[in-house]
């Protein structure tokens, strides 16, 4: 059945990739973005495309919409370290005045893009939702904030929502992919190298508590990702706050990363080992076991070198375009 589906921050990496997936699956997508790190060319054909911010998003929700993607939210790590109120204001102020302008106009469905930086530092790999959060940046608290947030509105307005906590999103979906402005994420960085825009990638740290002393991380392909988001509509259930870690479970170091780009390449990719980044864990890895279970999840990219290779065919397509 055709459903309509407001998506903020559609504009976006992994907002344009799941409005493009809501299309292909016969949807109505209406994209409501500021255009503060998104492109109005992200946003893919046959979505209807609003430019606005979710503050004012009382005035653009009524009760046509069948639920809410919510993907609008500012997410550098460093940046939320050293401003701090800008993320509170965007992140948190924004999505309470969502959540209102959803509870005035009816709309009693969400999905919501949380994190694995709700976590901070692991006591457990891998990680589970039942895990201790104490964020170690203003920005995963300002999205452990909203989860709390949610979990309010679901238990006390009958509101039913899924926080997806994605790990280490990567890869990209046909035309719609990664171009941050400036980059921060490790692939697309490692790939402007490939491509000569870059004359080494910088290795934060070589001294961590890991095999080879690099900081392992989580990649899942954001077709993937994207795949959870359509089964989390379905699975949303009315006053149940569900909250599911998405990732591959599989853990890849800074270097391996960096190797698997030379294969996929063919370009040496020099590198310099410079400082630890703040805040950085060592290893951050999911299980993904809630969302298999509770959304019948079955992720099917998770090969590292197919994930790059998706990035790759992106980032040549978008220099060319
Ligand atoms: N990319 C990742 O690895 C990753 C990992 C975990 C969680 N997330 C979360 O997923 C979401 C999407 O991330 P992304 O990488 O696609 O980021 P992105 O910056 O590419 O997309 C965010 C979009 O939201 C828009 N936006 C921001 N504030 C807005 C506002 N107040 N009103 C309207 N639009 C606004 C931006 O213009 C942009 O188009 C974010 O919430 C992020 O915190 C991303
Ligand atoms: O030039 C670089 C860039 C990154 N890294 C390292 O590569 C790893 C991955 O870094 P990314 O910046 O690509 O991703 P993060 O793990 O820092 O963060 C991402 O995943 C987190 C959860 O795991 C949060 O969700 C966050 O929003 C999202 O950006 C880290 O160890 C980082 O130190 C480098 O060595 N050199």
């Amino acid at each position: 059945m055709s459903s309509k589906y407001l998506v903020t921050g559609g504009a976006g990496y992994v907002g344009s990739v799941v409005a493009q997936h809501l299309l292909e699956a016969g949807h109505a997508v209406t994209v409501l973005d500021n255009l503060s790190t998104g492109f109005r060319a992200g946003v893919p054909a046959g979505a209807e495309f609003i430019e606005g911010d979710i503050r004012d998003a009382s005035k653009r929700l009524d009760d046509s919409y069948d639920a809410v993607l919510h993907f609008a939210a500012f997410s550098q790590v460093g940046e939320s370290v050293v401003k701090p109120e800008k993320y509170w204001d965007n992140n948190v102020g924004g999505t309470m005045a969502l959540l209102g302008a959803m509870r005035a106009a009816g709309v009693r469905k969400l999905v919501f893009s949380s994190t694995a930086a709700t976590y901070g530092e692991p006591v457990n790999t891998p990680i589970t939702e039942t895990d201790p959060t104490a964020p170690t940046s203003p920005y995963g608290a300002s999205k452990l904030a909203v989860d709390h947030m949610i979990s309010g509105e679901a238990a006390a307005h009958g509101l039913a929502a899924v926080s997806l906590r994605y790990f280490n999103v990567a890869g990209a979906y046909g035309s719609c992919g990664e171009r941050h402005d400036p980059e921060s994420h490790l692939i697309p960085l490692v790939l402007q190298v490939a491509q000569g825009k870059r004359e080494a990638i910088s290795v934060f740290g070589d001294d961590y508590p890991t095999p080879d002393g690099t900081c392992v991380r989580d990649y899942i392909h954001v077709a993937d990702l994207a795949e959870a988001h359509l089964l989390a509509l379905e699975a949303a259930t009315s006053g149940e706050h569900l909250i599911c870690n998405l990732g591959n479970g599989n853990g890849f170091s800074v270097r391996e990363v960096i190797e698997t780009v030379r294969k996929v390449t063919g370009h040496p990719i020099p590198e310099i080992t410079a400082a630890r980044r703040g805040g950085d864990p060592a290893v951050l890895v999911a299980s993904a076991q809630t969302a298999i279970d509770r959304l019948g999840w079955r992720p099917s990219r998770a090969d590292l070198a197919g994930i790059v290779a998706d990035a790759w065919a992106f980032a040549q397509e978008s220099r060319t375009a």
